[in-house]
């Protein structure tokens, strides 16, 4: 059984595939907070900008097989046109992708990207791998196609990641205030957007990429 809180045709908005059309799938619970606010402060990740908790969203429900959840996930591609891509996020999304859903989503055409936070080991078969660790949680993926790593952490800062990580892309993205409407002026994310600027001048091995989403004003 799949929980998923929302899914949504969107332009995947971070990252080396930002500006690529997707289908978002968001499960529901994470295992670094559970979502309710009141708990944010003790949480082990405490910035987090997204509503995962339950399965009341657009699109969302709860899907009893995998067959099921990747045809309600196909749906909302534009039938016939393109690569098919699905990026399972959440939430934690591998509290729940296991190897069955993997191969549902092949053998409807997609191509499956996952955003995890690394502190739980990814199924085989995943197309496109991003990491984005959290504070002090430990994290278990030590390869990937890309760190997005999001700026600054003082218990995540860059340097303790390199060499303990191996990806292709490493990423810096700039920290916005949890629970702002998009679009909205964020002088929180502003201050954290220059910061990561200097780092990336100053360490090049980092790149600097931005929640284009919010910019624009899309899901
Ligand atoms: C909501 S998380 C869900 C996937 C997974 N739990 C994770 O943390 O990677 C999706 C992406 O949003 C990023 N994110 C969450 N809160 C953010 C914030 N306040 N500012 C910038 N990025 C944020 C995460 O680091 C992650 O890359
Ligand atoms: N457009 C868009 N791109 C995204 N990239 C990562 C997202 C996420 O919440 O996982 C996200 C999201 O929510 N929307
Ligand atoms: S950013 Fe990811 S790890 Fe952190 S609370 Fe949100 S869903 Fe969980
Ligand atoms: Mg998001």
């Amino acid at each position: 059984m799949y929980r998923v809180k929302e899914a949504f045709y969107t332009l995947q908005g971070e990252g080396a595939q930002a500006g690529r059309a997707a289908v978002f799938c968001r499960f529901s619970k994470c295992n670094l907070w559970n979502g309710r606010e009141r708990d944010r402060a003790n949480a082990v990740c405490n910035f987090c900008d997204t509503d995962f908790v339950g399965t009341d969203g657009q699109n969302g429900g709860v899907f009893e097989t995998a067959e099921a959840l990747a045809a309600h996930i196909r749906a909302l591609w534009p039938e016939g046109l393109g690569k098919p891509y699905v990026v399972c996020t959440g939430g934690e999304p591998l509290l729940q992708l296991d190897t069955e859903l993997i191969a549902a989503f092949h053998d409807a055409n997609f191509e499956v990207g996952v955003e995890t936070n690394g502190t739980l080991p990814a199924p085989e078969g995943i197309d496109w791998l991003c990491v984005s660790p959290k504070a002090d949680a430990e994290v278990v993926i030590t390869r990937c196609d890309e760190l997005k790593l999001v700026y600054p952490q003082p218990l995540a800062m860059p340097e303790r990641f390199i060499g303990v990580i191996q990806a292709n892309h490493y990423f810096l993205s700039p920290m916005a205030s949890p629970s702002l409407p998009e679009q909205a002026a964020d002088p929180v994310k502003q201050s954290n957007t220059r910061k990561a600027t200097d780092y990336c001048l100053a360490n090049p091995q980092w790149r600097l990429t931005l929640q284009m989403h919010k910019i624009i004003g899309i899901d």
